[in-house]
């Protein structure tokens, strides 16, 4: 445990704890020697011996002086030391997120990680201090009293020590239940908060479907499932605490009859026995206090775990030496990809020409968003290349696709901060002026003219008091800005009114120019004023691909798709289309 969280302790942090803990073990040896100092008191009291019993209590001062200034000094490094944990655990689990690949937060994480950054770490750091601090009392103060007590009488020493494997034996078997029936409830708890935070987010949603909908029993489930895991932790913390409590005081039983039986044969005198026993209860004491403690060592465990899963989880491959790309045409050769599971793409080979836009189109389903993910390296492909300039994308490094790739997918997720904000984190080494007029250029600027702010209008959790049109022309003035030499655009499935339509249209034109555009396409005039389409089979392969007029003029698939869609918007055919 304390080789744990020094692992997990920043150089600084690390330092402070050492040192808390070269206290703590100091202030545990000297309340043992205190113990044990009572025995020649107690000894020489009753022998009368008023003399030896005023050297006793002045030595007794001293150690008591001594255990007093430790205990302060441990105390007042161990705040520190805690905050500085706290500091280390949250940095080190914030870096780690940013260097996760995004794949891994494709499952919903939200719950068991919001656990871990707040309750978790919080009650990690404070270990040290309000656990760690106990349990080493709970053993070193009981083992200096033994040690000691070999010195008064052998047999009553030996006794005790006999009885020390079975609280020990106890102690494991409470600390398994409780690790085992805490990691239950961790998950339970983890489940449970991101079902309630999914049930908050979705509540619009909710209130058209009703009492007794999906989400609500959701809810409802993982809060009984939380109750359950918690009742278990409390039976097993209870069963496990009580039969340690009972073996220690067996211990202590053991030493009373067996001083007892001594003191009747005449081979142990009585003040010795009331000394040794009042020592037996000082042993038993910190060891009784301790056995409470299992259940929370346990839980800063299963924090420490989680931790511990979170820095196994591997990074994407990264090259030792970025290769550069020639250009930025993008390239699938034989790209299988499913996601673990069966294949969504299957042999997918085709060209993306560098500078100019790609409009991808097919049934739901077909793999549309996915190729996007793949450029951008969210994931990697099972087998296959997706390379950009002739270089496959592992090759180039994720640094380097980061800051080539500028995605604006379907979920545009806005910051709850004034909208210049939001567009600014696109560049942020840019004047606002900049960032105003890129804003301009993707026809931002409407949507700021009638909000009341303006510029610095807030947009709401995730951008909710934005249309989900106008979160889109948000994200396409991030891209302007960031100015990035390739941008993936995943086009709102949902039908936009006019105004957003021609806006969208227009930022994309300002997007166009010397850009590699590939967009997942659902807007007609986006479709057909493309460079180049690529039609998916919905079975992991390209149906066709060509330009608008030479697909027309095939009269194949697309040529039918097309007239589909066109009569479906009642939109008039002329020569030109
Ligand atoms: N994170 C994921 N984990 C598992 N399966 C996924 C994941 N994302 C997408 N899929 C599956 O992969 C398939 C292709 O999804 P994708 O989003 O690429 O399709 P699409 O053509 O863009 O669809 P649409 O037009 O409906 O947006 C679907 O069957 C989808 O369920």
């Amino acid at each position: 445990m304390i080789r744990r969280l020094l692992q997990y302790a920043s150089p600084s942090a690390r330092r402070l704890l050492v040192t808390e803990l070269v206290f703590i073990v100091a202030t545990a040896i000297l309340q043992g020697i205190a113990f044990l100092m009572l025995v020649p008191v107690l000894r020489a009291f009753m022998a009368g011996d008023l003399a030896t019993v005023g050297t006793w209590l002045i030595a007794l001062g001293v150690v008591a002086v001594l255990y007093v200034g430790a205990f302060w000094f441990a105390s007042q490094i161990g705040m520190k030391a805690s905050t500085e944990l706290l500091d280390s655990l949250l940095t080190r689990l914030g870096d780690r997120l940013v260097e996760l690949p995004i794949a891994w937060f494709a499952t919903d994480r939200s719950g068991s990680m919001s656990h871990i950054a707040t309750q978790g770490a919080m009650f990690v750091s404070s270990t040290p201090y309000s656990i760690v601090r106990l349990m080493l009392t709970g053993f070193i103060t009981p083992a200096t009293v033994l040690v000691g007590m070999y010195a008064f009488d052998w047999r009553l020493a030996l006794a005790m020590t006999a009885t020390v494997p079975v609280m020990w034996f106890v102690y494991r078997w409470l600390r398994t239940g409780m690790e085992r029936d805490d990691i239950a409830h961790q998950e339970a708890v983890g489940e449970a908060s991101a079902r309630v935070i999914e049930f908050a987010r979705v509540q619009p949603a909710l209130r058209t479907a009703g009492e007794g909908s999906v989400a609500d029993r959701l809810v409802e489930e993982s809060l009984q499932h939380q109750h359950r895991a918690y009742r278990g932790l409390l039976i097993t913390g209870g069963a496990g605490i009580a039969t340690f409590g009972g073996v220690v005081q067996l211990s202590l039983t053991v030493v009373i009859v067996l001083g007892a039986y001594l003191a009747i044969g005449g081979s142990l005198d009585p003040a010795t026995l009331i000394a040794l026993l009042v020592l037996g209860v000082r042993f038993t004491e910190p060891i009784a206090n301790s056995g409470s403690l299992g259940g929370g060592v346990a839980v800063a465990k299963t924090t420490l775990d989680q931790l511990d899963r979170l820095a196994a989880v591997d990074r994407l491959p990264e090259p030792a030496t970025p290769a550069t790309p020639d250009g930025h045409t993008i390239t699938f050769d034989d790209v299988t990809f499913g996601y673990g599971g069966p294949p969504v793409l299957e042999h997918l080979t085709f060209t993306a020409p560098g500078g100019r836009m790609t409009a991808i189109v097919g049934p739901s389903g077909s793999g549309k968003t996915t190729i996007t993910k793949l450029i951008a390296r969210f994931y990697d492909p099972e087998g296959g290349t997706v390379s950009i300039g002739g270089i496959p994308v592992p090759e180039l490094g994720t640094d380097a696709v980061e800051s080539a790739v500028a995605p604006v997918f379907q979920d545009v997720y806005l910051f709850d901060d004034s909208i210049i904000n939001n567009i600014w984190i696109g560049n942020p080494d840019l004047s606002r002026d900049e960032v105003v007029a890129a804003a301009t250029r993707a026809r931002v600027d409407e949507i700021v003219e009638r909000l009341p702010g303006g510029w610095d209008a807030r947009v709401g959790e995730g951008g909710s008091n934005l249309s989900g049109g106008e979160r889109q022309r948000v994200s396409i003035a991030r891209a302007l800005l960031k100015d990035a030499p390739i941008v993936l655009l995943d086009e709102a499935t949902a039908a936009l009114d006019i105004g957003n339509e021609i806006a969208i249209g227009d930022a994309i034109d300002q997007v166009r120019a010397d850009r590699t555009l590939v967009v997942v396409a659902h807007r007609l005039q986006t479709i057909m004023t493309a460079d180049h389409i690529i039609m998916l089979d919905g079975e992991g392969g390209i149906r066709e691909a060509g330009t608008h007029a030479e697909l027309l003029a095939h009269d194949g698939a697309y040529a039918r798709y097309w007239r589909e869609r066109v009569d479906a918007a009642g939109w008039q055919l002329t020569a030109e289309n």
